[in-house]
């Protein structure tokens, strides 16, 4: 309104308008582009715990996990290794994990901010340890659509990683499910705990953790919980894995809680804790006598103490396993799927709840 006035002014007067004129269309053009960015600000969305909790289903996060590993050996990811920025003098870390995945269904780009915080489950109100958000951005335009909280999704996602492993690296070599050994019961031993019952047939779940009472009280909870007594306690960690045919180990334990004379020949192991020394939940024996499957070699590299000694048992990925590019192991040597967590399962999983969000239109 004010401009068009202007052009009424003389020549003098237009003249001697010029200077603010400019300030003006540089007021508005700063007006409106700021509008134009809030309005793609406003439409960033943030799902929550809550939300991603009703509407991630573990059937959608293995399928996203399974695919998100397959791309990831075909090629058709980019996952760069993650940071770790440790706060002096503590064990806390932030992880910052980006990565981009190309797929119809479950492609994104995406960056996961994770926090490992050991303490945290034993402050006075309880808190998990690792808290997460995935931030999902435009694949054309690089702005970001949404935050996605990522606890749970990482929680989901991290289990369902040793539930593809073990489907492809065992239970697809058509051996035994009886026995399932679950070395701790934190927030993964729980995950795996009940996932694996939903999605394999194990006769008998075996649960040990350092805290004992924890174990004994989650093995009775879920009993209660699936009207069963399929979970059994166990006080003691070599008799909770001598005779298992799957065994999971999710601890912080900075020494081998599993021993290579304990492995049952041909037993399927998912070493899932411990994720800044993979050396230490499983004893070198083991490894170097195991046939070993990663989640993706480029980015354990870094991360995995000790595994450029291990060239004689690194198999590969189990993408590859997935893609038909390398085979299973078919021999009696026990199979060891050591996941580091990838950026691209959170990708995955992430854009899911994306969809479903939408889809819900919650
Ligand atoms: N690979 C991946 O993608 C992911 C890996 N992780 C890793 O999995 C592990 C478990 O995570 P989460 O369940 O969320 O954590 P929690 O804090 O919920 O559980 C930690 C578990 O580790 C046990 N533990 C801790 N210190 C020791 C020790 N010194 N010796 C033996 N046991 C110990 C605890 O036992 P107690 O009850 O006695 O304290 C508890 O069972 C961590 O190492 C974490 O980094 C987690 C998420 C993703
Ligand atoms: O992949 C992941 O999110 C993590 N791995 C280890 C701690 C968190």
């Amino acid at each position: 309104m004010f401009i068009y006035q202007q052009l009424y002014k003389t020549e003098y007067q237009k003249q001697n308008l010029i200077i603010p004129q400019i300030l003006v269309l540089n007021v508005l053009t700063v007006y409106f582009t700021f509008n134009l960015v809030s309005t793609w600000q406003d439409k960033m969305l943030y799902i929550n715990e809550s939300n991603v909790k009703d509407i991630l289903t573990w059937e959608k996060t293995f399928e996203a996990v399974e695919v998100a590993m397959k791309r990831l050996s075909s090629g058709q990811t980019v996952q760069m290794p993650r940071t770790h920025t440790i706060i002096p003098g503590s064990d806390n870390v932030l992880l910052t994990m980006p990565g981009y995945l190309k797929d119809e269904k479950f492609g994104a780009l995406g960056c996961k901010l994770v926090t490992y915080f050991p303490g945290n489950p034993k402050r006075t109100e309880a808190l998990p340890s690792i808290n997460a958000n995935i931030m999902i951005l435009d694949e054309a335009t690089g702005i970001m659509k949404a935050v996605v909280a990522g606890t749970e999704i990482t929680t989901q996602r991290t289990s369902a990683a040793s539930a593809v492993a073990t489907k492809y690296l065992y239970v697809n070599q058509g051996k035994a499910c009886n026995i399932l050994a679950i070395l701790g019961t934190g927030i993964q031993g729980r995950i795996h705990a009940e996932m694996f019952r939903h999605f394999f047939h194990f006769q008998e779940i075996r649960l040990w953790n350092r805290t004992k009472e924890k174990a004994k009280s989650l093995a009775e909870e879920l009993n209660r919980k699936f009207d069963t007594n399929v979970f059994k306690y166990y006080e003691n960690n070599e008799s909770c894995v001598r005779g298992a045919d799957v065994i999971v180990t999710t601890t912080a334990s900075p020494v081998h809680i599993v021993h290579y004379a304990w492995v049952k020949p041909g037993a399927h192991i998912n070493a899932v804790g411990a994720s800044r020394n993979h050396f230490s939940e499983l004893d070198e024996q083991l490894y170097r006598n195991s046939d070993l499957y990663l989640d993706s070699v480029e980015t354990m590299k870094p991360e995995m103490a000790g595994l450029d000694m291990l060239t004689d048992s690194l198999r590969g990925e189990v993408g590859a396993v997935i893609n038909k590019m390398i085979p299973s192991s078919p021999n009696e040597r026990p199979t060891i799927f050591n996941g580091g967590g990838m950026a691209v399962e959170d990708c995955a999983v992430g854009r899911a709840v994306y969809d479903l969000y939408h889809e819900r239109k919650i």
